[in-house]
């Protein structure tokens, strides 16, 4: 079975990429696999530039096919923060909590129809020798006034979605790998992991 690895050290971005890759025949696995792995830093002002960072960085020591996701909460009251900067917002890195808080109490008087977000992921995958291939996807919601539901990671307890009623943390993970920015940029890019797949990319 060909190995996918995924440069995270996210744990729910690591569960969902299982969910998504392994039905497609891939043993996936992600940097708490190898804990020895290094921290690259994301430097970059883009998801994109930090996406690349990650998996280049990843790539180049396994030598392997890597994949990196590089993703965050998009506000428009709050002129697209936390945005690149979702991660450590509040200060410190991942903190979900501490983020929540800091973007619940900036959002404190903005209406309702202003509380427009999306959610933004860019994927980045290297095949060592190839140039790298990027994707993104999005996902649509609303900022809510406090968080509601204990499923998925980061923001999910206070990101809205209007069409369903419910929370990204009140929804199954198979309803939000359906919907998510990270469901759509996978499925987008599935089709290029099996392209490479076919040309034998895996075995070099
Ligand atoms: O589906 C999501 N549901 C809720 N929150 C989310 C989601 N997707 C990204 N986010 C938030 C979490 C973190 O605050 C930031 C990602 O930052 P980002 O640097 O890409 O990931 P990370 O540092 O957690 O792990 P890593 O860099 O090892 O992949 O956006
Ligand atoms: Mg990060």
């Amino acid at each position: 079975m060909e190995e996918l690895i995924i440069a995270t050290k996210n744990k729910g971005k690591a569960k969902e990429f299982e969910e998504l890759f392994e039905p497609l025949g891939f043993r996936v696995k992600t940097l708490l696999d190898y804990p020895d792995a290094p921290d690259i830093e994301e430097t970059g002002k883009t998801f994109e530039e930090n996406a690349l960072l990650k998996a280049v960085g990843i790539s180049n020591i396994f030598q392997k096919i890597v994949i990196a996701d590089d993703s965050g909460l998009v506000i428009d009251a709050l002129d697209g923060r936390p945005g690149v900067y979702s991660a450590r917002y509040a200060g410190t890195d991942k903190d979900d909590e501490a983020n929540i808080q800091k973007v619940l109490f900036e959002m404190k008087d903005v209406p309702e129809e202003k509380r427009t977000a999306h959610f933004h992921c860019t994927l980045a995958l290297v095949v060592p020798g190839k140039d790298p291939i990027i994707v993104e996807g999005t996902c649509n919601g609303l900022i809510l006034t406090e968080k509601r539901g204990n499923n998925g990671f980061g923001y999910d307890p206070i990101f809205y979605l209007p069409h369903l009623k419910k929370t990204m943390a009140e929804i199954t993970s198979e309803e939000k790998n359906r919907i998510s920015h990270r469901g759509n940029a996978i499925r987008k890019l599935s089709e290029h992991v099996q392209e490479a797949m076919e040309r034998g990319d895996f075995l070099s």
